[in-house]
């Protein structure tokens, strides 16, 4: 078994640094997350023979697509390109495998790789000691009693494997509390079962929102989309094949912005004009602005074409929601029975990273920590942000999707076996 804490095995030792507190030194790295990028990282260190811990704070590997996505999710991308490193799909599995697929290609994974999360168990604080140069990561365990302890673990190398996704992002709206219906954020929703007849407001048009909307209209009732800014809208597949595999194909001889400037034409052919919908698309094409910003594109299953025929309704930017509905930007004011937020997610490796924390640095005279931004995410962008200073690694901030998370994972894997020959 090559992937469980040493208080398992031979007992917790004390770390010198925290005499108080019980502290397990783990023989490889920690890595904080059991998604796919930490199952990843895990299973690339185990091929090179180097035993790590993974800490997780829910009850199972997977927490985002197991709790926190609707019933209808499966992959907007072809298999080959979601996978994670080492490990096919099954062949049985479809070309766009569905959620429950997903989960069972993960669960086979950790079980193939003989990962053992320590689930229940969060980071809630991370930091490097200058003084033995370990880090020493305190997270609250929670044992199936229900009996909750802090523990301690102690490593040369920690993985930030938490996700791009970790919190849902909720806006602070004006008027929220008035309203009446039931709030619900998109992390939340699993289908449209209760709202057969209802108004149902949706804001934000990624493809969460998108794809809430299409089921909403499948479960009969009457989804209106809420649209801050400009958004592409993709088919998931053109000319045949899926939009992303060609997109790969084309860049490989041919420059990103030319690229886009296929793919929008091609897509426009397809679906036709979105802005024309009110779904206006950004100046910088589709893969600039996911490389440049992480935004990506909506790979459409459908909901577009249910726009065009009006049952999914677009409305403009929320300007305050009221006891019965909401106001909007154009000073429209609309009656819903429930509103979703489909306004996305945000790192919070700020909330535990404390050498990326400004205040626990300035309370403890910590130095600056270059490499996380106050938003979570690594300050150098892919290709280069899976490496920071003294063992720190992170997986999965890229803004790529899995694929990102894989490459990240076999960096990490590599770089962490040249310091462990070297120790
Ligand atoms: C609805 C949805 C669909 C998506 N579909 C695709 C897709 O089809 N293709 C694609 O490439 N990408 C997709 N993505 C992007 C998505 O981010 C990745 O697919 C993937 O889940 C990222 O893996 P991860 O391990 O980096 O993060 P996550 O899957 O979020 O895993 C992070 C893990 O860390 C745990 N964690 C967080 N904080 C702590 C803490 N403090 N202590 C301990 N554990 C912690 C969480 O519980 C979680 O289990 C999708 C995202 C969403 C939200
Ligand atoms: N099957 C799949 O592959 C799926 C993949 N995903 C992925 O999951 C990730 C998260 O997607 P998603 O949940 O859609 O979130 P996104 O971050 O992609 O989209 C959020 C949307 O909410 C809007 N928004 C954010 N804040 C506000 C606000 N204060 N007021 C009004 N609108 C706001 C944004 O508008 P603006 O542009 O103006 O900021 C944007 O339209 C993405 O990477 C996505 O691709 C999600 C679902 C399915
Ligand atoms: O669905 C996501 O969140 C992804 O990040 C998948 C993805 C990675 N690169 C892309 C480029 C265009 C569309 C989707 C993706």
């Amino acid at each position: 078994m090559t992937n469980a804490a040493s208080d398992e095995d031979g007992g917790p030792e004390t770390s010198p640094a925290h005499p108080t507190l019980s502290a397990t030194v783990i023989p490889g790295p920690i890595i904080v997350g059991a998604g796919p990028s930490g199952l990843a990282t895990a299973a690339s260190l185990h091929l090179l023979s180097i035993p790590s811990v993974i800490i997780e704070r829910s009850d199972g590997i997977a927490h985002l697509w197991r709790h926190q996505s609707y019933d209808r999710l499966s992959l907007h991308l072809p298999k080959q390109f979601c996978e994670l490193p080492h490990l096919h799909f099954p062949s049985h599995h479809p070309n766009y495998p569905s959620k429950s697929d997903f989960v069972s290609y993960l669960v086979s994974y950790a079980h193939h790789f003989g990962l053992r999360p320590l689930f229940q168990c969060a980071a809630t604080a991370a930091r490097f000691d200058e003084t033995d140069s370990l880090w020493h990561v305190a997270a609250a365990r929670r044992w199936p009693e229900g009996r909750e302890q802090v523990v301690e673990f102690v490593s040369p190398w920690l993985v930030v494997a938490t996700g791009e996704n970790a919190e849902p992002v909720v806006p602070e709206m004006k008027g929220r509390e008035a309203f009446k219906g039931g709030v619900l954020h998109s992390s939340e929703y699993k289908n449209g079962v209760d709202c057969k007849g209802k108004r149902v407001l949706v804001v934000g048009c990624g493809n969460s929102g998108m794809e809430m909307c299409l089921d909403l209209c499948e479960y009969g009732a009457m989804p209106f989309l809420s649209v801050r800014s400009g958004v592409h809208v993709l088919p998931r597949e053109l000319l045949g094949i899926s939009t992303f595999r060609l997109a790969m194909k084309l860049l490989k001889w041919l420059p990103v912005r030319l690229v886009d400037k296929i793919l929008v034409l091609l897509a426009r052919m397809v679906i036709g004009d979105t802005g024309k919908y009110g779904l206006k698309r950004p100046k910088i094409g589709p893969l600039e602005l996911k490389n440049a910003t992480g935004k990506t594109p909506v790979l459409d299953v459908g909901a577009f074409n249910l726009i065009k025929k009006g049952s999914i309704k677009i409305v403009s930017e929320v300007e305050s929601l009221t006891r019965n509905g909401a106001k909007f930007a154009d000073g429209r004011e609309m009656a819903f029975d429930s509103v979703i937020f489909a306004t996305g997610y945000r790192s919070n490796v700020a909330h535990w990273l404390k050498a990326n924390n400004k205040k626990f640095r300035l309370l403890h005279s910590l130095q600056d920590c270059d490499f996380f931004s106050d938003d979570g995410k690594p300050k150098y962008p892919f290709p280069n942000g899976w490496k920071g200073e003294n063992g720190l690694y992170c997986v999965g901030f890229t803004g790529r999707g899995l694929l990102g998370a894989s490459i990240d994972a076999e960096k990490v894997a590599l770089d962490i076996a040249d310091r462990w020959k070297n120790l």
